[in-house]
């Protein structure tokens, strides 16, 4: 199972979070409370692994804007959590996660509508367009077989139920936030009880 960890926003923890195993990383440059500055985000990264997927968050951002901090940043995967249309979405020469709102299962039908290479898969908006900590009901994934894309599930995994999330709907990846912090910092201990759950069911496949 792959996991990406999301609202990085120091070397120490990028660091920490690669060694407890994360596929991929997250930097938010959307209004949010983890956001990052484009600058900071891309010393990080500079330090970071080559195949390490370093992701960059948006939210209804302008491609002159997206284009600019990708080449500021080298962030290899453009995240689009807005209202970003399939053409717009199709538009970079990175892949793209397109994230998709989950509030009932005819929202799925969205996701033929776009290309992109994958799609995270969210519960509807709260505060912030992401990052709320808010679980959707992943059973409407249950029917739904999605043979040809590779689903990232996200909202209000932690810990304690990214096993269950990954049994019940079967995802490609994983990604979480708020699911791993305490008092609103990301806690190193958590992000690698989160790593070892979302993998604890490949190792019993495995027995
Ligand atoms: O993390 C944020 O602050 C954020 C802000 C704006 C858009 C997306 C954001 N994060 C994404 O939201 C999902 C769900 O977060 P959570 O685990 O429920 O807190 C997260 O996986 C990020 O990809």
């Amino acid at each position: 199972m792959k996991v990406k960890i999301c609202g990085i926003r120091d070397i120490a923890t990028a660091l920490s979070a690669i060694e407890s195993g994360a596929d991929a990383l997250g930097f938010v440059f959307a209004q949010s409370k983890r956001r990052i500055e484009p600058e900071e985000a891309g010393k990080i990264i500079r330090q970071l692994p080559e195949d390490l997927l370093k992701v960059g968050v948006f939210v209804n951002e302008t491609k002159e804007n997206i284009d600019k901090i990708v080449e500021i940043t080298r962030i290899n995967v453009i995240q689009l959590h807005g209202d970003e249309t399939p053409e717009f979405s199709s538009a970079f020469s990175i892949p793209v996660i397109k994230a998709l709102s989950v509030g009932s299962a005819e929202d799925l039908s969205k996701l033929d509508e776009y290309s992109s290479e994958y799609f995270l898969l969210d519960s509807p908006k709260g505060k912030y367009r992401g990052g709320n900590g808010v679980s959707f009901d992943w059973s409407i994934l249950n029917e739904k077989h999605f043979l040809d894309k590779k689903i990232i599930l996200a909202g209000g995994l932690n810990p304690d139920n990214v096993a269950e999330g990954i049994k019940t709907a079967n995802p490609y990846m994983v990604d979480v936030s708020s699911g791993v912090e305490t008092e609103g910092k990301k806690d190193l201990g958590k992000i690698e009880r989160f790593i070892d759950k979302a993998r604890s069911l490949e190792r019993e496949e495995v027995k």
